[in-house]
């Protein structure tokens, strides 16, 4: 990969993402967003990245960070780091003081992400997945390890761990299901990422300071506005590049777009928790918005998602410009994961359809 002038930057975003378990009793003071942005500020100092900006509504408190985003809603955190950082250094402080509010058990952990283009430049224990998974085993114990995709080419790694026997205990069942299929499953919950390579230079233009002039001008400019319209969105474009936006809705679902724009080295990410029985409309536009050479879809949705039993219609679906190169399907306890890889077509194959 050729560098800008010594300059690199790693677009490629480490994602934890931890379900507590809310405790028994009384629960209604229980919950990760009663945590100070001032605490946070110093947790976050472990993973070498700041806040700046922040948003909420009644559902889920949205950070932008220097890298990437942050999303905590009463009993999920969320931290999506990008660049350099180490996001599992505050793991164990984070549990440690979720613990000392009465979330003492987890139902459900993800750790994922696509391979480092420059895992040279990480730092403990960011530098290889295997180191990733020693420390994440000193904190958990079952935890499963998963590699998608090509090893020796574009590959995406997981370390999942799951209880659905801990899920909430509210006798609260969102929707009818056997007693037996409910159990731990209580709250419907998907998530969908597209992570982007190679982008088109002139719509990657869009996310620099000579061709706009904030966030809100990049994310009108680009239509990234009409992703999910229902979104309220708060955005930042970096001086001189770069560009992230957290988008939230009153449904409690979240989007995250972060752009690394350099053309050497472009990279997209699109991730959101928005409950859909079909994500093909969802995909075609995130794919038309940026344009990539490349991309990487991974679905997860749990047994009460509308999502479960649809993930795999991936199958049957043309992009036109983009062919699919690979697909793989997971089953855990709680989730359903779809991973899919697409490329670019070259001009004469989209006249023929690919
Ligand atoms: C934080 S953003 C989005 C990162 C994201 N993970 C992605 O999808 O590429 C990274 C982009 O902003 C640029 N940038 C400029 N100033 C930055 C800063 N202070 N911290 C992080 N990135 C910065 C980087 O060069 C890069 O193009």
């Amino acid at each position: 990969m050729e560098e800008n002038g010594g300059h690199y930057f790693e677009g490629v975003e480490k994602l934890v993402e931890v379900w507590f378990v809310d405790p028994p009793g009384d629960q209604e003071n229980v919950d990760l967003r009663t945590i100070t942005k001032d605490v946070w500020d110093e947790l976050l100092k472990a993973v070498k990245c700041e806040i700046i900006s922040f948003t909420k509504n009644d559902e889920v408190d949205a950070y932008v960070l220097s890298e990437s985003s942050m999303f905590i809603s009463k009993r999920r955190w969320i931290l999506k780091t990008c660049g350099t950082t180490t996001p599992l250094n505050c793991l164990k402080p984070v549990m440690k003081l979720a613990a000392e509010m009465g979330f003492t058990e987890i139902s459900d952990f993800f750790y994922s992400r696509k391979n480092f283009s420059r895992p040279d430049l990480q730092h403990l224990p960011h530098r290889l997945f295997c180191e990733e998974v020693k420390f994440l085993d000193t904190i958990f114990e079952g935890g499963q390890t998963y590699c998608l995709g090509q090893i020796n080419k574009d590959c995406w790694y997981l370390y999942t761990l799951s209880h659905p026997e801990r899920g909430r205990d509210d006798d609260r069942p969102l929707i009818e299901l056997p007693k037996v299929e409910m159990k731990g499953l209580y709250e419907p919950d998907q998530t969908i990422e597209i992570i982007m390579e190679n982008l088109d230079p002139n719509i990657m233009n869009i996310f620099t300071k000579t061709r706009c002039t904030d966030g809100k001008d990049a994310t009108m400019t680009s239509k990234i506005n009409e992703i999910l319209p229902d979104m309220v969105i708060d955005d930042f474009l970096f001086e001189p590049c770069g560009y992230s936006m957290n988008g939230i809705n009153n449904h409690g679902e979240y989007m995250t777009i972060h752009i690394t724009p350099e053309k050497e080295f472009s990279y997209v990410s699109f991730e959101s928790n928005v409950s859909m029985n079909n994500y093909t409309e969802l995909i075609t536009r995130v794919i038309h918005t940026f344009l990539p050479s490349k991309f990487i879809i991974t679905i997860f949705a749990n047994k009460t998602s509308e999502a479960y039993a649809t993930i795999r219609e991936l199958e049957y679906n043309n992009y036109v410009q983009w062919q699919r190169a690979e697909m793989q399907c997971c089953n855990f306890p709680s989730y359903n994961l779809l991973f899919a890889t697409y490329t670019a077509c070259r001009n004469e194959k989209i006249e023929n359809g690919c």
